[in-house]
């Protein structure tokens, strides 16, 4: 079983108005561990009632929320986040369990989601409104910002601590509460941030999180008036539905959704640089980030020896339970992950591309991948359209800027981009051209707190992080005072 240092993290009741509780029914969900499949815990199957009594707890504790200090809300996240980084060992372990990636990426998850904390502890105090030159000499003009109010969030197995933390730390900045619904697969990290939200200080009702049915909970965010925000993080056919489910009440949404990025490899590229950047993007957490390179387009001048170092460095990666030491790559999430992979793999190989590194499912069983590289792809291939999420990487060739900023763009995703190149008029002209909310410029690691993470098309609504973030946790309302004259 899990070895925890505090083995109070480890919640199996949800967190409600300050309460640790079971289903109404008792029912309850099985987390497993997906590199050994043991049973870990279990937690509530709730549903409609005990969301709907989550909201009115959420609606209740607003109330006073909203009334304290920016101050005080950031003293108070500012705890949050010092506990979250005290336990960092632990809060890793659960995750590593849970979700499987590799100890090393779960302590550095930890970090990176304590770092919205963070951040937005030092937000909160700098949420400025405007005063306006007025129109008129009888009138001036002031805005100001208020918090909008009950706030959901619904958010993936993938990142189950970041993606929790990104969306609840500007909503408690601006002086909102909230009620989140963690993914089924990896609930024990939202549980043990609902611990910390607790002994940090945060009132009963502000920080709420609830386990269970994803339609029923999922309909009850979405369905009630007392939401007057909901963030979403996941797939987008999953998006799109719950955007919809949502439009009845008018709700501020924001989306981040999947993504199809291109990773792009010009011939004046540093190719050491570019292989190190290709293997950081495509293989953390066995290809299953929403930001992962899916596509590398490799100029020709440079493509083999491109493909030859990055075969060789694929084929360093050390495949295990990502408890073990020097494991780089963990298992995937469930058996339709690795379907997902296979499906891509043989349908590029159907169609004329050629594995040269890994390329089945690996000898260790289970959820196992072999790290893939596969040559000789083009663009009527699966793997060309649709988000991999999986530890397959594919080598398209191009010959010149304009054709691959056309491979490159022709998507309906729009998130993260990459390219490496050190001529600076190419630099600037594509940056300018890829059409996504992110470009990675001689990097492969691109996301951090104090940036605007979001897509654009089809991979989302909105921003996550930076000044930026917590704008969606506000609304704009401006005084026009008149009589100024008299
Ligand atoms: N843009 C980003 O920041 C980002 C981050 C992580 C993951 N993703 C995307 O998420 C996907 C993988 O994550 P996933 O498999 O958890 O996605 P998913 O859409 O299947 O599930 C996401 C969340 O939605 C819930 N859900 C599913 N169906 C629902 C319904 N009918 N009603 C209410 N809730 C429902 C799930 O329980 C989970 O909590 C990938 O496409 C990835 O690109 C995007
Ligand atoms: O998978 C989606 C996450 O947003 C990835 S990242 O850790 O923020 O890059």
């Amino acid at each position: 079983m899990l070895n925890l240092k505090d083995a109070g993290l480890l919640r199996q009741q949800c967190y409600i108005n300050g309460e640790w509780l079971d289903a109404d029914n008792g029912e309850t969900i099985a987390v497993t561990n997906p590199a050994t499949g043991e049973v870990l815990a279990t937690v509530p199957k709730m549903g409609v009632a005990e969301t709907r009594r989550a909201l009115q707890a959420a609606e209740q504790a607003f109330k006073q929320w909203r009334k304290k200090t920016a101050k005080e809300r950031s003293v108070l996240l500012r705890k949050w986040y010092d506990l979250m980084m005290a336990h960092q060992d632990d809060l890793a372990t659960l995750l590593t369990a849970e979700q499987g990636k590799p100890l090393a990426e779960a302590k550095g998850e930890i970090a990176y989601g304590a770092s919205y904390i963070e951040w937005y502890a030092e937000e909160a105090k700098r949420l400025y409104g405007d005063v306006i030159p007025q129109p008129a000499n009888d009138k001036r003009v002031v805005v100001i910002k208020q918090p909008i109010g009950v706030c959901a969030a619904v958010t993936p197995w993938n990142f189950p601590n970041a993606m929790i933390t990104r969306k609840a730390a500007p909503a408690l900045a601006a002086g909102c509460s909230m009620v989140v619904k963690p993914a089924s697969q990896t609930p024990l990290s939202a549980l043990a941030i609902a611990v910390l939200a607790e002994r940090a200080g945060i009132p009963a009702g502000v920080f709420n999180v609830v386990t269970g049915s994803a339609a029923a909970i999922g309909g009850e965010l979405t369905g009630s008036d007392i939401v007057k925000k909901f963030s979403f993080t996941g797939s987008t056919e999953i998006g799109r539905q719950l955007a919809a489910q949502c439009a009845n009440t008018i709700k501020k949404v924001s989306l981040e959704l999947g993504g199809n990025a291109p990773f792009i490899v010009f011939d004046d590229a540093d190719l050491d640089a570019a292989v190190e950047g290709a293997l950081i993007s495509k293989f953390r957490n066995a290809g299953q980030t929403c930001v992962c390179a899916n596509r590398i387009y490799v100029q020709a001048g440079v493509y083999d020896a491109f493909a030859e170092k990055f075969a060789a460095a694929v084929n360093r990666l050390q495949v295990g339970n990502g408890m073990e030491a020097g494991i780089t790559q963990g298992p995937l999430i469930d058996q339709n992950a690795v379907l997902k992979v296979e499906e891509h793999i043989a349908d590029a190989i159907a169609k004329g591309g050629k594995v040269v590194a890994g390329g089945k499912r690996h000898a260790l069983g289970g959820s196992f991948f072999e790290p893939t590289l596969v040559t000789g792809v083009t663009a009527d291939m699966k793997v060309a359209r649709e988000e991999t999420f999986g530890p397959l990487a594919p080598l398209f060739r191009f010959e010149t800027e304009e054709e691959v900023l056309g491979y490159a763009n022709d998507t309906e995703f729009g998130l993260a981009s990459y390219f490496y190149a050190r001529d600076i008029g190419r630099i600037w002209r594509v940056s300018e051209g890829l059409e996504y909310g992110m470009v990675g410029l001689n990097t492969g690691i691109i996301s951090n707190e104090a940036a605007p993470f979001g897509g654009v098309k089809q991979s989302g609504l909105g921003r996550e992080g930076s000044k930026y973030g917590i704008e969606d946790y506000v609304e704009i309302k401006y005084l026009c005072m008149g009589g100024i004259d008299r």
